[in-house]
Protein backbone atom coordinates (compact mmCIF):
# COMPACT_ATOMS: atom_id res chain seq x y z
CA UNK A 1 0.00 0.00 0.00
CA UNK A 2 1.37 3.42 -1.03
CA UNK A 3 1.97 5.86 1.79
CA UNK A 4 3.66 8.72 -0.03
CA UNK A 5 2.97 9.46 -3.69
CA UNK A 6 5.07 12.06 -5.48
CA UNK A 7 3.88 12.77 -9.03
CA UNK A 8 5.54 15.07 -11.53
CA UNK A 9 6.88 17.44 -8.88
CA UNK A 10 8.64 20.50 -10.27
CA UNK A 11 10.06 23.31 -8.20
CA UNK A 12 11.23 26.54 -9.78
CA UNK A 13 12.67 29.35 -7.67
CA UNK A 14 12.66 32.97 -8.75
CA UNK A 15 16.16 34.27 -8.21
CA UNK A 16 18.07 37.49 -8.75
CA UNK A 17 19.94 37.68 -12.07
CA UNK A 18 23.08 35.57 -11.81
CA UNK A 19 22.38 33.72 -8.56
CA UNK A 20 23.02 30.00 -8.78
CA UNK A 21 21.55 29.74 -12.26
CA UNK A 22 23.30 27.33 -14.57
CA UNK A 23 22.93 26.05 -18.10
CA UNK A 24 19.31 25.36 -18.97
CA UNK A 25 17.76 27.81 -16.48
CA UNK A 26 15.51 30.59 -17.75
CA UNK A 27 16.77 34.08 -16.79
CA UNK A 28 15.76 34.87 -13.22
CA UNK A 29 14.72 31.27 -12.52
CA UNK A 30 16.36 28.25 -10.99
CA UNK A 31 14.76 24.87 -11.62
CA UNK A 32 15.51 22.71 -8.58
CA UNK A 33 13.24 19.76 -9.42
CA UNK A 34 11.98 18.91 -12.86
CA UNK A 35 9.32 16.25 -12.60
CA UNK A 36 10.01 13.88 -9.71
CA UNK A 37 7.94 10.70 -9.55
CA UNK A 38 8.30 8.39 -6.59
CA UNK A 39 6.05 6.27 -4.46
CA UNK A 40 6.93 5.00 -1.01
CA UNK A 41 5.09 2.09 0.54
CA UNK A 42 3.76 2.13 4.09
CA UNK A 43 6.47 1.04 6.50
CA UNK A 44 9.22 1.35 3.92
CA UNK A 45 12.63 2.91 4.62
CA UNK A 46 13.74 4.87 1.57
CA UNK A 47 17.00 6.80 1.33
CA UNK A 48 17.60 9.62 -1.12
CA UNK A 49 21.08 10.36 -2.49
CA UNK A 50 22.18 12.83 -5.13
CA UNK A 51 24.84 15.42 -5.77
CA UNK A 52 24.83 18.66 -3.86
CA UNK A 53 22.07 20.89 -5.20
CA UNK A 54 20.04 18.06 -6.74
CA UNK A 55 16.98 19.14 -4.79
CA UNK A 56 16.88 16.47 -2.06
CA UNK A 57 16.08 18.95 0.72
CA UNK A 58 13.61 20.82 -1.45
CA UNK A 59 11.80 17.55 -2.19
CA UNK A 60 11.70 16.63 1.50
CA UNK A 61 10.34 20.09 2.33
CA UNK A 62 7.56 19.61 -0.22
CA UNK A 63 6.67 16.17 1.17
CA UNK A 64 6.70 17.67 4.68
CA UNK A 65 4.44 20.54 3.61
CA UNK A 66 7.10 23.14 4.46
CA UNK A 67 7.30 24.25 0.81
CA UNK A 68 4.96 23.97 -2.13
CA UNK A 69 5.64 22.46 -5.54
CA UNK A 70 5.49 24.72 -8.60
CA UNK A 71 3.59 21.90 -10.29
CA UNK A 72 2.84 18.25 -9.67
CA UNK A 73 1.49 16.84 -6.44
CA UNK A 74 2.46 15.03 -3.26
CA UNK A 75 -0.01 13.01 -1.27
CA UNK A 76 0.18 11.04 1.97
CA UNK A 77 -2.48 8.35 2.29
CA UNK A 78 -4.17 9.85 -0.76
CA UNK A 79 -4.49 13.30 0.86
CA UNK A 80 -2.67 16.07 -0.99
CA UNK A 81 -0.02 17.80 1.14
CA UNK A 82 -0.26 21.61 1.30
CA UNK A 83 0.94 22.25 4.84
CA UNK A 84 2.82 20.30 7.52
CA UNK A 85 0.71 17.20 8.07
CA UNK A 86 -0.12 16.02 11.58
CA UNK A 87 0.96 12.51 10.68
CA UNK A 88 4.47 13.46 9.56
CA UNK A 89 7.55 14.61 11.49
CA UNK A 90 10.86 16.12 10.43
CA UNK A 91 14.43 15.68 11.71
CA UNK A 92 17.01 18.18 10.45
CA UNK A 93 20.79 18.02 10.25
CA UNK A 94 21.19 20.63 12.95
CA UNK A 95 19.61 19.35 16.08
CA UNK A 96 17.09 22.20 16.21
CA UNK A 97 16.31 21.51 19.87
CA UNK A 98 14.82 24.24 22.04
CA UNK A 99 17.82 25.36 24.12
CA UNK A 100 15.60 26.54 26.98
CA UNK A 101 13.98 23.12 27.44
CA UNK A 102 15.56 20.06 29.00
CA UNK A 103 15.91 16.85 26.97
CA UNK A 104 12.61 15.53 28.32
CA UNK A 105 10.99 18.94 27.84
CA UNK A 106 12.01 18.83 24.18
CA UNK A 107 10.60 15.33 23.66
CA UNK A 108 7.36 16.31 25.39
CA UNK A 109 6.88 19.38 23.23
CA UNK A 110 4.88 17.88 20.31
CA UNK A 111 2.59 16.16 22.81
CA UNK A 112 2.10 19.38 24.74
CA UNK A 113 1.12 21.14 21.50
CA UNK A 114 -1.47 18.42 20.92
CA UNK A 115 -2.92 18.92 24.37
CA UNK A 116 -1.77 15.60 25.86
CA UNK A 117 -1.92 15.72 29.69
CA UNK A 118 1.27 16.21 31.69
CA UNK A 119 1.53 12.73 33.23
CA UNK A 120 0.89 10.97 29.93
CA UNK A 121 3.37 13.05 27.95
CA UNK A 122 6.06 12.70 30.64
CA UNK A 123 5.66 8.93 30.55
CA UNK A 124 5.82 8.79 26.76
CA UNK A 125 8.90 11.06 26.69
CA UNK A 126 10.58 8.91 29.37
CA UNK A 127 9.97 5.78 27.31
CA UNK A 128 11.42 7.39 24.20
CA UNK A 129 14.50 8.67 26.00
CA UNK A 130 14.98 5.17 27.44
CA UNK A 131 14.84 3.69 23.93
CA UNK A 132 17.81 5.89 23.03
CA UNK A 133 19.65 5.09 26.26
CA UNK A 134 19.17 8.63 27.55
CA UNK A 135 17.23 7.99 30.76
CA UNK A 136 20.02 9.46 32.85
CA UNK A 137 20.09 12.66 30.79
CA UNK A 138 16.41 13.63 30.83
CA UNK A 139 16.91 16.82 32.85
CA UNK A 140 19.98 18.00 30.95
CA UNK A 141 19.73 20.98 28.60
CA UNK A 142 20.88 20.71 24.97
CA UNK A 143 24.14 22.57 25.63
CA UNK A 144 24.97 19.93 28.27
CA UNK A 145 24.64 17.08 25.75
CA UNK A 146 27.05 15.81 23.08
CA UNK A 147 26.11 16.14 19.40
CA UNK A 148 25.11 12.48 19.24
CA UNK A 149 22.90 12.82 22.31
CA UNK A 150 21.26 15.95 20.96
CA UNK A 151 20.42 14.18 17.73
CA UNK A 152 18.99 11.22 19.67
CA UNK A 153 16.77 13.69 21.53
CA UNK A 154 15.75 15.30 18.22
CA UNK A 155 14.73 11.89 16.83
CA UNK A 156 12.92 10.99 20.06
CA UNK A 157 11.04 14.30 19.83
CA UNK A 158 10.08 13.56 16.21
CA UNK A 159 8.80 10.12 17.24
CA UNK A 160 6.81 11.44 20.21
CA UNK A 161 3.76 12.15 18.09
CA UNK A 162 3.83 8.62 16.58
CA UNK A 163 4.33 9.96 13.05
CA UNK A 164 3.30 7.72 10.19
CA UNK A 165 5.88 9.45 8.00
CA UNK A 166 9.32 10.40 9.28
CA UNK A 167 11.33 12.81 7.11
CA UNK A 168 15.03 12.98 7.90
CA UNK A 169 17.35 15.46 6.20
CA UNK A 170 20.97 14.37 6.71
CA UNK A 171 20.32 13.86 10.42
CA UNK A 172 23.73 12.34 11.12
CA UNK A 173 25.86 14.52 8.84
CA UNK A 174 27.22 16.69 11.65
CA UNK A 175 28.37 13.70 13.73
CA UNK A 176 31.74 11.97 13.75
CA UNK A 177 31.98 8.70 11.80
CA UNK A 178 31.76 6.35 14.80
CA UNK A 179 28.80 8.15 16.38
CA UNK A 180 27.09 8.19 12.99
CA UNK A 181 27.37 4.40 12.67
CA UNK A 182 26.10 3.89 16.19
CA UNK A 183 23.10 6.13 15.54
CA UNK A 184 22.34 4.34 12.28
CA UNK A 185 22.15 1.07 14.22
CA UNK A 186 19.98 2.63 16.95
CA UNK A 187 17.63 4.20 14.42
CA UNK A 188 17.17 0.85 12.67
CA UNK A 189 16.61 -0.97 15.96
CA UNK A 190 13.82 1.45 16.85
CA UNK A 191 12.40 1.53 13.33
CA UNK A 192 12.17 -2.30 13.36
CA UNK A 193 9.75 -1.88 16.27
CA UNK A 194 7.65 1.00 14.99
CA UNK A 195 7.93 0.47 11.22
CA UNK A 196 6.98 4.00 10.36
CA UNK A 197 7.54 5.13 6.75
CA UNK A 198 10.90 6.89 6.46
CA UNK A 199 12.29 9.16 3.76
CA UNK A 200 15.92 9.85 4.63
CA UNK A 201 18.28 12.20 2.75
CA UNK A 202 21.99 11.50 2.95
CA UNK A 203 25.30 12.13 1.22
CA UNK A 204 26.71 8.87 2.56
CA UNK A 205 26.42 5.91 0.20
CA UNK A 206 27.21 3.44 3.00
CA UNK A 207 24.56 5.05 5.18
CA UNK A 208 22.04 5.01 2.31
CA UNK A 209 22.59 1.29 1.69
CA UNK A 210 22.81 0.22 5.33
CA UNK A 211 19.48 1.80 6.25
CA UNK A 212 17.32 1.38 3.20
CA UNK A 213 14.84 -0.95 1.60
CA UNK A 214 15.39 1.14 -1.53
CA UNK A 215 17.96 3.80 -2.44
CA UNK A 216 16.73 6.57 -4.74
CA UNK A 217 19.49 8.24 -6.78
CA UNK A 218 18.74 11.78 -7.97
CA UNK A 219 20.32 13.44 -11.01
CA UNK A 220 22.31 16.66 -10.85
CA UNK A 221 20.08 19.75 -10.84
CA UNK A 222 17.41 19.96 -12.08
CA UNK A 223 16.72 16.90 -9.98
CA UNK A 224 14.71 13.94 -11.20
CA UNK A 225 14.88 10.33 -10.08
CA UNK A 226 17.72 8.68 -11.98
CA UNK A 227 17.64 5.17 -10.56
CA UNK A 228 16.05 3.21 -7.74
CA UNK A 229 18.10 0.41 -6.24
CA UNK A 230 16.49 -2.36 -4.19
CA UNK A 231 18.57 -3.27 -1.15
CA UNK A 232 17.94 -6.90 -0.48
CA UNK A 233 20.15 -7.25 2.58
CA UNK A 234 18.55 -9.17 5.45
CA UNK A 235 16.98 -7.42 8.43
CA UNK A 236 17.64 -6.79 11.20
CA UNK A 237 20.79 -5.21 9.77
CA UNK A 238 23.63 -5.89 12.08
CA UNK A 239 26.99 -4.17 11.79
CA UNK A 240 28.77 -7.08 10.16
CA UNK A 241 26.56 -6.61 7.09
CA UNK A 242 28.69 -3.58 6.24
CA UNK A 243 31.59 -5.86 5.32
CA UNK A 244 29.59 -8.38 3.27
CA UNK A 245 29.96 -8.89 -0.49
CA UNK A 246 26.24 -8.11 -0.98
CA UNK A 247 26.65 -4.77 0.80
CA UNK A 248 29.61 -3.87 -1.39
CA UNK A 249 27.80 -4.86 -4.57
CA UNK A 250 24.90 -2.61 -3.62
CA UNK A 251 27.21 0.22 -2.73
CA UNK A 252 28.92 -0.08 -6.10
CA UNK A 253 25.58 0.01 -7.91
CA UNK A 254 24.64 3.22 -6.12
CA UNK A 255 28.00 4.82 -6.85
CA UNK A 256 27.80 3.86 -10.55
CA UNK A 257 24.48 5.67 -10.84
CA UNK A 258 25.65 8.62 -8.78
CA UNK A 259 29.17 9.33 -9.99
CA UNK A 260 28.24 10.84 -13.40
CA UNK A 261 25.74 13.10 -11.67
CA UNK A 262 28.32 14.27 -9.15
CA UNK A 263 30.69 15.11 -12.01
CA UNK A 264 27.92 16.94 -13.86
CA UNK A 265 27.03 18.96 -10.74
CA UNK A 266 30.69 19.92 -10.36
CA UNK A 267 30.91 21.02 -14.02
CA UNK A 268 27.77 23.12 -13.57
CA UNK A 269 29.21 24.70 -10.45
CA UNK A 270 32.41 25.59 -12.33
CA UNK A 271 30.25 27.12 -15.08
CA UNK A 272 28.41 29.27 -12.50
CA UNK A 273 31.72 30.45 -11.03
CA UNK A 274 33.15 31.23 -14.50
CA UNK A 275 29.98 33.16 -15.46
CA UNK A 276 30.14 35.11 -12.21
CA UNK A 277 33.79 36.03 -12.65
CA UNK A 278 33.24 37.03 -16.33
CA UNK A 279 30.33 39.38 -15.48
N1 LIG B 1 14.73 29.31 -1.28
C1 LIG B 1 15.50 29.11 -2.35
N2 LIG B 1 15.67 30.07 -3.29
C2 LIG B 1 16.42 29.87 -4.37
N3 LIG B 1 17.06 28.71 -4.64
C3 LIG B 1 16.94 27.71 -3.75
C4 LIG B 1 16.16 27.85 -2.55
N4 LIG B 1 16.21 26.68 -1.85
C5 LIG B 1 17.00 25.85 -2.57
N5 LIG B 1 17.43 26.47 -3.70
C6 LIG B 1 18.28 25.89 -4.74
O1 LIG B 1 17.66 24.68 -5.17
C7 LIG B 1 18.65 23.71 -5.49
C8 LIG B 1 18.38 22.45 -4.70
O2 LIG B 1 18.64 22.71 -3.31
P1 LIG B 1 18.63 21.58 -2.19
O3 LIG B 1 19.05 22.24 -0.93
O4 LIG B 1 17.34 20.88 -2.21
O5 LIG B 1 19.75 20.61 -2.72
P2 LIG B 1 20.31 19.30 -1.98
O6 LIG B 1 20.28 18.20 -2.98
O7 LIG B 1 19.59 19.08 -0.70
O8 LIG B 1 21.80 19.77 -1.73
P3 LIG B 1 22.81 19.39 -0.52
O9 LIG B 1 23.08 17.95 -0.69
O10 LIG B 1 24.01 20.25 -0.80
O11 LIG B 1 22.11 19.72 0.77
C9 LIG B 1 20.01 24.37 -5.18
O12 LIG B 1 20.55 24.89 -6.37
C10 LIG B 1 19.65 25.47 -4.22
O13 LIG B 1 20.57 26.54 -4.32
Amino acid sequence: MEKILISGVRKVFRIKAGGDAARGDEPGELTALDGVDLSVRAGEFVTLVGPSGSGKSVLLDIVGGLASASSGRVSIDGVEVHEPARNSAYVFQQYALFPWRSAIGNVEYPLEVRGVGKAERREKARQLLALFGLSGFAERYPNQLSGGMQQRVAIARALASDPEVLLMDEPFAALDAQTREILQGELLRIWEEIRTTVLFVTHGIDEAVFLADRVVVMTARPGVVKKIIDVELPRPRLDHIRSSAEFNACRREVWEALSDEVKKAQRDQEYVLETESAS
